[in-house]
């Protein structure tokens, strides 16, 4: 008689509706935990370390809700000339961030985390990618700023909304700036033997 492997629950540790988004489109059955995380005490590290840090803060803050499942986490940041920037506080600093990414090219930078909430098995993959913006006008970013968009996204832009009017160029993975690269996520899937496809 061969014995039955329990598929492990997938369980995305955000509150993200675009990590959200991502993993429906896949098609993915998941369940959705809030990860309670204080972002604003990592602001000292680099860029590629405090990303991987806040990823796994999130992942790791709902292990013990989440059983037998694998969590997935991810954070997402704006880095320009080696300055990190996060989700504007309020209007006024999305407006000088947007002013600051002005036909300049900056990165993306987003880690994606698995943790296998039984084994406490993690892994870790980080994602870079450029995006080049076009020359702004402050009556641009005034415009922009008025759709509401700019507030909950790292850097105050999201490419996936208006903000695709400002992007010349990125090179690197799309899914990544939304806040989920899928290439990455199905990779870490796979080494916990679970498969997308
Ligand atoms: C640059 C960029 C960022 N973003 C988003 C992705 C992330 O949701 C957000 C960065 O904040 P994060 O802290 O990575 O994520 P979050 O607070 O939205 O959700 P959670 O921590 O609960 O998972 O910015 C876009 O949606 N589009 C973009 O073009």
């Amino acid at each position: 008689m061969s014995e039955e492997i329990e598929e492990k629950k997938l369980v995305l540790a955000s509150g993200s509706p675009r990590r959200e988004e991502i993993l429906k489109q896949l098609k993915l059955k998941f369940t959705i935990i809030r990860p309670k995380i204080d972002e604003n005490n990592f602001n000292g590290d680099r860029p590629e370390e405090l990303v991987k840090i806040l990823a796994e803060k999130k992942a790791r803050s709902v292990m013990d809700i989440a059983e037998n499942a694998l969590i997935i986490a991810a954070d997402t940041i704006v880095v320009l000339d080696g300055n990190i920037l996060n989700k504007p506080a309020d209007a006024e600093e999305a407006k000088k961030m947007l002013q600051r990414l002005s036909d300049r090219k900056h990165q993306v930078i987003t880690s994606l985390v698995v943790l296998d909430s039984d084994s406490g098995e993690i892994m870790v993959e980080c994602n870079i990618t450029d995006v080049k913006m076009l020359e702004l006008s402050n009556d641009d970013i005034d415009r922009y700023l008025s759709t509401g968009e700019a507030m909950d996204k790292a850097g105050a832009y999201a490419i996936q909304g208006f903000g695709a009017l400002f992007i010349e160029s990125i090179s690197g993975s799309y899914y990544s700036v939304v806040g989920l690269p899928i290439h990455q996520l199905a990779k870490l899937l796979k080494k916990f033997n679970y498969g997308i496809l």
